[in-house]
Order: C-alpha cells, then sequence, then structure tokens
C-alpha cells in the first residue's frame, strides 16, 4: 500500500463523521469512506490480502463504534435510573416518619441523613398529605433551641389548585379519563396555585445583591421590622450578617451558616426566603437549596425584574399580605444536569448533579471552532447541532438567554424543555419546545476537534472534553416564587415592562378604509 494511501486512511478515521441509519456516528475510528476508496484502487482491486485487510479493520471499526454507542446510552440510562431514585427517595423523605437514632444528634444527624440518604434523624418528623393536596407538608423540628431557646417548628402550608377563579383544596389525580369510550382532560397542570399557610412562618432567609448600598440600607431596615414587628427569626449569608454588625451590635441576633453542610439544611429551617436585588439574586438564592426550596418573595431592586415583582416601596404590606396568607405562587421548574466524564470509570464517578432555574448552556467558550454537539432524546438522536452552542433552558430561563438566541417566550408554569441553538451554521434550525418528562443527553463526539464548556445559570462553567456528555432532565424540586398578582398576570407584566414585548403606537383612526 502506497503511504499516501495510508495517510489518506488515518486522516480520514481522525476527522470523518459519517451516516448511517440515519444517524451521525461519531465514534468511527476508521472511516468506511476511505476503506471503499482503498478497494476501488487498480492497486487494491488485485491484491486479495488487502480486501480482507480493509473489511477486517471495517468489523473492527463497526465493533468499537458499537461499544462506545452502548457505554453512552447505558450512561444516559444509568442518569435517569438515578434522577427516578433520587425522586422517590425525596418522595420517601417526606411520606416516612422518621425515628431517632442513638448516637446522632442534631444538624449532623440531618447530613448524615441528607447525604448518607440514611432514613433516620434526629428529632425530625416529616408528613406529607398525600393525596389530598398538591404538596402539603409539615417539618417539625421539636427539641432544637433557636439562639433564644425556643422551641422552632418549621411552619407548615398547603398548595392548591385554583378552579375558574375559585380555590379548592380538592385536586384531581385522574389527569385524563375515559368515559363511555371519549377521552377527556381532568386537570392541566399549569393552573393558578395558591399558598396558604397552616401555622405561622417563624424563620426567614433574607438574601441580598451584593456591593449595592441602597440594598444594604433595605436589609437592614427590613431584618430590624421582621425582628421588632414580626417576631421573626432571622438568617442571612455570612457576608451580610458581618456588614449588619459593622452597623450595630443590635444584629447579633441574626443568625447565619459556617459551612457547605449547613446550607445544605437551610429548607429545614426555613419557611420563607426574600430576595432582595434582581433576577441574579434569584437565581444566587435557587442555587443555595440543592434539594425543597421554600417559597421565596422576590423584591425589585435589579434593572429587569422578570422574577422579581414585589416593589421595596411598600415592602411591609406586601410581607404582612405574604405572612397572612393565602398568597399565589409560580412553581417555577428547575433542570437536573449531570456531567458524565468519558474518563470516568463507572456511574458512581458521575459529578454532583447541579440545578438550574433559567438554562444550561453548553458553547465553545474561548475555541474559534464550531461546537459539534451531539444531541439525544431519551435515547433518540435528535440532531447535530454546530455552531456557538446549545441552551436547555425552562420556561422561566425563556425570557433570558433563551429568548436572546431566538426561542420562544413561554410562560413558566408551563412544562417543559426548551431547546434553542446559539448561531447554528444551519438554514434549516429552528428552536423546539420538549415535554417535561424527558432525558435529554448532549455529547459531545470523539472527533471533535475543540472542547465544549458547559455553563449553570451562567456561572460555574465546565470543560467538556471529547466523549464527554451532559445529560439534563427536570428536577424534582421547583422553586416556588411568590407573586404579586397571579402567574399569567405577573409574567404579563415582565415581559411588557420588561422588554417592550410587542410595543407599537397604535394606527390612527383615520385613513384607507374597506368600503
Ligand atoms: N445574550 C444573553 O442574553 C445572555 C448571555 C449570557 C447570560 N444571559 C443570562 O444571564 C443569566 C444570569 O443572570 P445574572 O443576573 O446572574 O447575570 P447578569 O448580571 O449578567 O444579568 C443578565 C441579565 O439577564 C436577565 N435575566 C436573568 N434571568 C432572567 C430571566 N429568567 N428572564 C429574563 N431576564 C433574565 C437579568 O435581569 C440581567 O439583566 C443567565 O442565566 C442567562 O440566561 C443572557
Ligand atoms: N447573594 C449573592 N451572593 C453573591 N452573588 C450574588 C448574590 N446575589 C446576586 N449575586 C450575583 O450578582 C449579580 C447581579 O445580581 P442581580 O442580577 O440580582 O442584579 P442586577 O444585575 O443589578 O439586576 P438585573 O439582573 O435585573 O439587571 C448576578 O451575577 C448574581 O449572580
Amino acid at each position: 500500500m502506497s503511504p499516501s494511501k495510508l495517510d489518506s486512511i488515518g486522516e480520514a478515521s481522525i476527522s470523518c463523521s459519517q451516516q448511517e441509519n440515519g444517524f451521525i456516528n461519531s465514534f468511527s475510528l476508521f472511516s468506511e469512506k476511505a476503506v471503499d476508496e482503498l478497494l476501488q484502487s487498480p492497486v487494491q482491486g488485485t491484491d486479495e490480502h488487502l480486501i480482507e485487510f480493509s473489511e477486517a479493520m471495517r468489523t473492527v471499526a463497526k465493533a468499537l463504534r458499537r461499544a462506545a454507542e452502548g457505554k453512552a446510552s447505558a450512561q444516559a440510562e444509568a442518569a435517569e435510573w438515578r434522577r427516578k431514585y433520587e425522586l422517590e427517595r425525596a418522595r420517601n423523605l417526606q411520606l416516612e416518619p422518621k425515628e431517632q437514632l442513638p448516637g446522632q444528634h442534631g444538624d449532623d444527624a440531618i447530613i448524615e441523613n441528607l447525604i448518607n440518604q440514611n432514613n433516620k434523624a434526629n428529632g425530625k418528623f416529616l408528613t406529607c398529605c398525600g393525596r389530598n393536596g398538591i404538596c402539603s407538608h409539615e417539618v417539625l423540628r421539636d427539641g432544637e433551641p433557636d439562639s433564644d431557646s425556643k422551641i422552632v417548628r418549621k411552619a407548615s402550608f398547603k398548595l392548591s389548585w385554583c378552579c375558574k377563579g375559585e380555590q379548592s383544596d380538592q385536586h384531581k389525580h385522574d389527569i385524563v379519563s375515559f368515559e363511555r369510550g371519549n377521552i377527556t382532560t381532568a386537570e392541566r397542570s399549569s393552573k393558578q396555585i395558591s399558598l396558604k399557610w397552616e401555622s405561622h412562618p417563624q424563620t426567614v432567609l433574607v438574601m441580598t445583591k451584593p456591593n449595592s448600598i441602597s440594598v444594604r440600607i433595605l436589609c437592614t431596615e427590613m431584618v430590624r421590622w421582621l425582628r421588632e414587628q414580626k417576631n421573626m427569626n432571622i438568617y442571612v449569608e455570612p457576608r451580610v450578617r458581618e456588614e449588619l454588625l459593622t452597623e450595630s451590635s443590635y444584629f447579633n441576633f441574626v443568625q447565619t451558616w459556617k459551612d457547605d453542610k449547613e446550607v445544605l439544611l437551610l429548607h429545614t429551617k426555613v419557611d420563607l426566603v426574600v430576595t432582595l436585588g434582581g433576577d441574579g439574586t434569584v437565581l444566587w438564592a435557587a442555587s443555595m437549596f440543592k434539594g425543597p426550596v421554600p417559597p421565596v418573595v422576590p423584591f425589585s431592586l435589579g434593572s429587569l425584574g422578570f422574577m422579581t415583582p414585589f416593589h421595596t416601596e411598600n415592602y411591609r404590606e406586601c410581607l404582612n399580605q405574604v405572612l397572612k396568607g393565602p398568597i399565589s405562587i409560580t412553581l417555577r421548574h428547575r433542570l437536573q444536569c449531570h456531567v458524565i466524564r468519558d474518563a470516568a470509570k463507572n456511574e458512581y464517578e458521575t459529578e454532583e448533579p447541579i440545578l438550574v432555574l433559567n438554562e444550561v448552556t453548553i458553547d465553545r467558550g474561548i475555541s474559534s471552532y464550531l461546537t459539534n454537539l451531539e444531541c439525544y432524546c431519551d435515547n433518540s438522536f435528535v440532531t447535530c447541532v454546530q455552531g456557538d452552542g446549545l441552551i436547555l433552558s425552562t420556561t422561566s430561563g425563556s425570557t433570558a438567554y433563551s429568548l436572546a438566541a431566538g426561542g420562544s417566550m413561554v410562560h413558566p408554569q408551563v412544562p417543559g424543555i426548551l431547546f434553542t441553538p446559539i448561531c447554528p451554521h444551519s438554514l434549516s434550525f429552528r428552536p423546539l419546545i420538549l415535554p417535561e418528562h424527558v432525558t435529554l443527553r448532549v455529547q459531545v463526539p470523539y472527533n471533535s476537534r475543540g472542547h465544549a464548556w458547559a455553563s449553570f445559570d451562567g456561572k460555574d462553567r465546565k470543560q467538556l472534553a471529547a466523549g464527554d456528555a451532559l445529560v439534563c432532565s427536570m428536577a424534582p424540586w421547583p422553586v416556588p416564587t411568590a407573586c404579586q398578582v397571579d402567574s399569567t398576570g405577573d409574567f404579563l407584566r415582565s415581559i411588557h415592562e420588561g422588554l417592550h414585548w410587542n410595543l407599537r403606537k397604535t394606527q390612527s383612526f383615520d385613513g384607507p378604509r374597506e368600503s
């Protein structure tokens, strides 16, 4: 065989990506096209050994390709089972009463419970109303004194769907009914949800945008008011506690946390989260909760405020109303993302899942090459994105980066995942909206020219090397945000005021008319 022929096989084997059965095949180590060319040349036509050798190479290439495909789909399946397992574990945690485990005390026991998925914790009793409401629950923390040596109970609340303007405690579990041969839908998932406190909320976490004088002033005032007028326990970030203490030692009552382990426990202590900032502060607050999230009351101190409907001027009335209830809430779905490294020896080496409220973006980072991303939905091949990258967005995130990349704006209560390419180099690519139950896998092909980068709500960039994948599905823990009016009213206000959506001067009455 001539050296130039060997070179051409080598080259093709590195860079080629072929189609087989309608699927892009990126795993081929040896190009079949190159082998075919070889077979057709006059030199090989006369050489039977060479033909045999070529066929053997082709068989090896196919076997390698199948092995790689099998591995990728097994990884996605494992990630899906892990998601189901986590969902089930979260449900069990809410349904099962916990016994006390001898030798385990206080927060450590709960951390143990969270981290090791142990069902036992110290003095915790979690119940769920099960079938009578969407998610009525109760978390009691008897025997765990706060800084004032009082017994603190986490406030319980009940969620219900509103029907035709009426609030109803009854939630029908049959989504589709089949009577006398006719299929009807009994309930749809995007109705307005109402939150009613069953006991008084007592603990509030105030989260603030850093480096803002106006936020700092408001935070000081609000913390004082919540303490003096509402007698609430208050948590803030360590940075904010320091800021408050430099103002006055009066704020000694304010609580905080020391490390990430304590952050993991916040949802068991906090009844309500108040955010003072823009959308970024809501994203930041949501990212603190790797599991269930308490109701969030977002005050607007930013420029846009798609997720921050409350005005600061009348914060006392707003908080009075929220603490009294009932309040309308938007259940903002989050996406759960797993990075699966090709180098990982088994599924257990998968990195910790990351939850996003807006989106996960896979882009080319600083690389000047096109990204080449293979996308699968429930193991079915979707497409290969060649361009600057891809955004997998929640419906809450549909008004953020996805919008800028040409995606639709979607009401945040619509359960779905937006699949929006960034600058695709194609005349026929259109964004997709996929149902909420799917698992998406974005794979960097083995023959990719460069690395890809994943970022989560615009933060925590992670490099994805050839063979690495990002698996993404809907997370079981949404972010409940309080509404100013209701979910739809707030959404429409935000696109009108924030984006001046469909703003056009109305056409005047005078002028040509149909006769
Ligand atoms: N080209 C773009 O539009 C672009 C580029 C990068 C990031 N982003 C967005 O920025 C977000 C991070 O926000 P940040 O505040 O931490 O960073 P940031 O301070 O850079 O602000 C980004 C802007 O996006 C707005 N925004 C955030 N979430 C939104 C939402 N759900 N709907 C409408 N607008 C929203 C913010 O109000 C802000 O004006 C990312 O999740 C991403 O969606 C957008
Ligand atoms: N508590 C916090 N700790 C650390 N960083 C935060 C915190 N809250 C917000 N941030 C970050 O600060 C940045 C700006 O926050 P935010 O979006 O709330 O304000 P903004 O940019 O003034 O408002 P808008 O997003 O409406 O333009 C964001 O990147 C966000 O992630």
